[in-house]
């Protein structure tokens, strides 16, 4: 990059020399420009320097032309469920935060809104469901249940606090009931009813909310997970107990709870058989035993029990191979049990991918329904319990690896069949009463919408919800590449390129969370990761590359990516990819490889600040976003300070943290953190503060006070974003 230094010269018609060097200085121009205005100074044809002049701004600056409120102003949906028993659809859309119901029914299936929340005031809407008789949607309204349980969210700072309630309201709209303060509601089989959960113990009452909801029975412990039986005549729920969980089975108030083959164990996931009669239910161990090695890779051991209800006796009939990628499946979802017409169906990892297995009732004939090498995940059952539908990052491109398309399955033959490919994203199915598949569709360009199913073809629901001045045409598609961590293993990643070719400029390496996530080619399925998705593009129009890596912990790329050895607080070994991301862009033609800049939110913003503080020769500025900055808690050894190896693995943790480089940090950072975080504590953010103020290292940030890890208000969103690119465009473009 050159930054023209023009000679004093007089204004070019009131245009100032600053903003002249401010145009010329940026990367895109050529000599030609140089010589060009040194040619009409001499002739002092300043009509014609201005009109040049003119031009230039002009191209300048429509580079950039549209404002990330506009990039994020898309309709986000969530949620998406079916009637078991008619063409009947039921979603939730978040519009700049105000969320809604919407509903869409056969055979137009056209989305229809049938609540009317009109503030951005951080209230989810979560637990969505369908009456079996079509009449009523159940809802719940508050908390942030992406994180641990911190009850409800005031994101909007309100004087009166707000609450965590059910509701219900008539699927063709109308008046919503409050049932009262509660979470995870489920629907009795009659439609009549629904069961939920206040503080714990298991809460019954009428759907139209006709009389106050009432307990339905106690039990010690804390009580959920509740399962109807189809006949609707019991109810099976899970009774945490701390070291140890039941299974329960309440019949009626002049019957004791019947507790299922209770164990010394963890028992959780029951799902009954279609006659009522069993009960299938995944049991673990529990909670205790010598203080073992903190560091060692184990298998997590876990199998499949059924009971039956007439003795209460189980019996173990699969137990899952003890290896490594036989533990317990740390998907979404978990094993995904269900107990389909003749079969039981569930997730595991043992091959090395996330697939989807069959047994009969029995345990027999273990059946690999999903073979090859990709992840299958968001798994629901027809409601005739013969077939499963899905999405897995597998097609006919190779750059599937890094999509998710809709496949359905046979629950008692491998028969896999796409129902869905191409260029897109399609995620979460569901498959309705009258066999209807729907999904949540998105693509490089279009933020992410309802859609139908039909013919491998993608009919969208609620497109007029997108914005007119949605900047769909300003998009850029991200390119599939990898890299080689210097470890030797392949890191993949999504390449955003500007439309325009720059010379020399600047670059960031995106840093997704979770860890256990996966950033595709279009707009994620995930709101959280929406919002960065909006904001790559975004500084795409700035005049940055994006680089967006996946790096190992990651999902998507199979077992051994997805648990890599010594990585997190046990040696982040997951950083080298990252570090790799910043080193591949440097080698990039017109890149310039000392204005590399680094953002990522919590386990992302963990990684930004590794990067700054190891690497800041490599990183010239960075965002950390409710960043993990201090991982010595996460090696446990308060826990398990009996354990072999606790003073290794505390040296681990150390290792890994960010905070431990902050004497070799020097390149400029923006601290971000809301401080009613349930993932990652705001205190992470203000002990990194305190060691920079001690250090006397200027840092910038921005604290946000009541909301949460997932920017449950859309404004505040909104301001993330905003002062992430402000920071970024600042320190690598205009270099102030
Ligand atoms: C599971 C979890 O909360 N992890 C956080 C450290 C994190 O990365 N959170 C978000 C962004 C996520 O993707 O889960």
């Amino acid at each position: 990059m050159f930054l023209l230094m023009l000679p004093e010269q007089p204004n070019y018609g009131g245009i100032s020399n600053n903003l002249i060097k401010m145009i010329f200085s940026s990367p895109n121009l050529n000599c030609l420009g140089l010589f060009l205005i040194n040619y009409l100074q001499i002739f002092a044809m300043k009509k014609l320097a201005l009109i040049c002049s003119l031009c230039f701004i002009s191209i300048q600056l429509s580079a950039q032309s549209y404002t990330l409120k506009s990039a994020l102003s898309y309709p986000f949906p969530t949620q998406l469920v079916a009637s078991k028993t008619q063409g009947k659809l039921a979603w939730a859309v978040n519009e700049q935060g105000k969320r809604n119901i919407y509903v869409a029914e056969a055979p137009a299936y056209k989305a229809v809104k049938i609540t009317d929340y009109g503030e951005d005031d951080g209230q989810e809407l979560t637990s969505i469901s369908l009456s079996d008789d079509g009449k009523w949607v159940v809802f719940v309204r508050g908390g942030d249940h992406g994180g641990r349980d911190g009850g409800p969210v005031n994101a909007a700072s309100l004087p009166i606090a707000p609450k965590i309630q059910v509701m219900t309201v008539p699927f063709n709209g109308g008046k919503v009931n409050i049932i009262g303060e509660g979470d995870h509601p489920v629907i009795s089989p009659n439609s009549n009813q629904l069961v939920f959960v206040r503080a714990g113990q298991v809460m019954i009452s009428p759907i139209n909310g006709a009389t106050p909801a009432q307990s339905l029975f106690y039990a010690k412990g804390t009580n959920g997970v509740c399962r109807w039986s189809p006949d609707g005549n019991k109810l099976a729920f899970v009774s945490n107990r701390v070291d140890h969980a039941f299974i329960g089975v309440y019949t009626d108030q002049a019957t004791p709870i019947q507790w299922i083959s209770p164990g010394l164990a963890k028992d959780n996931s029951p799902v009954w058989s279609p006659d009522s009669k069993r009960l299938a239910f995944i049991r673990m161990p529990g909670t205790g035993g010598e203080p073992d090695s903190i560091l060692a890779r184990k298998h997590q051991p876990w199998a499949i029990w059924t009971a039956e209800l007439s003795t209460g006796k189980g019996k173990q009939i699969w137990k899952a191979q003890e290896t490594i990628s036989g533990s317990y499946p740390s998907i979404d979802g978990g094993a995904n049990l269900n107990w389909a017409s003749t079969k039981i169906v569930f997730s595991s990892y043992h091959d090395g991918w996330p697939h989807l297995y069959a047994i009969d009732e029995e345990g027999k004939n273990e059946l690999l329904l999903t073979p090859g090498n990709f992840a299958v995940e968001n798994i629901k059952l027809s409601a005739d319990g013969k077939h499963l539908v899905f999405c897995a990052n597998t097609g006919k491109d190779a750059a599937d690896l890094d999509r998710r398309h809709v496949y359905q399955v046979s629950v008692d033959r491998a028969d896999m069949k796409a129902l869905s490919t191409g260029k897109g994203i399609e995620s979460y199915p569901v498959i309705t009463g009258d066999g209807t598949v729907a999904c949540l569709s998105s693509t490089a360009q279009r933020p992410l919408l309802a859609a139908i199913l039909s013919k491998q073809e993608i009919k969208l629901r609620g497109e007029e919800l997108i914005p007119a001045n949605f900047p769909i045409k300003d998009m850029v598609t991200p390119k599939h590449v990898s890299f080689k961590a210097a470890d030797g293993k392949t890191v993949y990643g999504q390449l955003f390129s500007p439309l325009k070719a720059l010379k020399n400029h600047p670059a960031i390496v995106y840093v997704h969370g979770g860890p256990q996530r996966q950033m595709m080619l279009g707009w994620n399925p995930m709101d959280y990761y929406s919002i960065d998705y909006a904001l790559n593009q975004y500084l795409v129009s700035l005049g940055f590359t994006v680089l967006s890596v996946n790096y190992r912990l990651g999902l998507g790329y199979g077992f051994d990516f997805h648990k890599p050895i010594n990585a997190g607080a046990q040696g982040a070994s997951e950083y080298q990819d990252v570090k790799a991301a910043g080193e591949w862009l440097a080698t990039q033609p017109n890149i310039d490889g000392k204005r590399i800049g680094i953002y990522g939110g919590s386990y992302g913003g963990y990684l930004t600040a590794l990067a700054l503080g190891k690497d800041s020769k490599l990183f010239a500025a960075g965002v950390d976003i409710h960043g993990v900055n201090n991982r010595f808690s996460a090696a446990n050894t308060e826990n398990n300070a009996q354990a072999p190896d606790a003073t290794l693995a505390a040296e681990r943790a150390r290792i890994s943290s960010p905070v431990t480089y902050i004497s070799t940090w020097t390149s400029p950072v923006l601290i971000i953190h809301a401080d009613d975080d349930r993932n990652v504590a705001f205190s992470q953010s203000v002990d990194l503060a305190k060691r920079f103020e001690d250090k006397k290292f200027d840092f910038e940030f921005l604290a946000i006070p009541d909301d949460t890890h997932h920017w449950m208000k859309f404004s505040n969103g909104l301001k993330v974003s905003e002062v992430t690119a402000d920071f970024l465009k600042r320190k690598l473009i205009d270099r102030k």
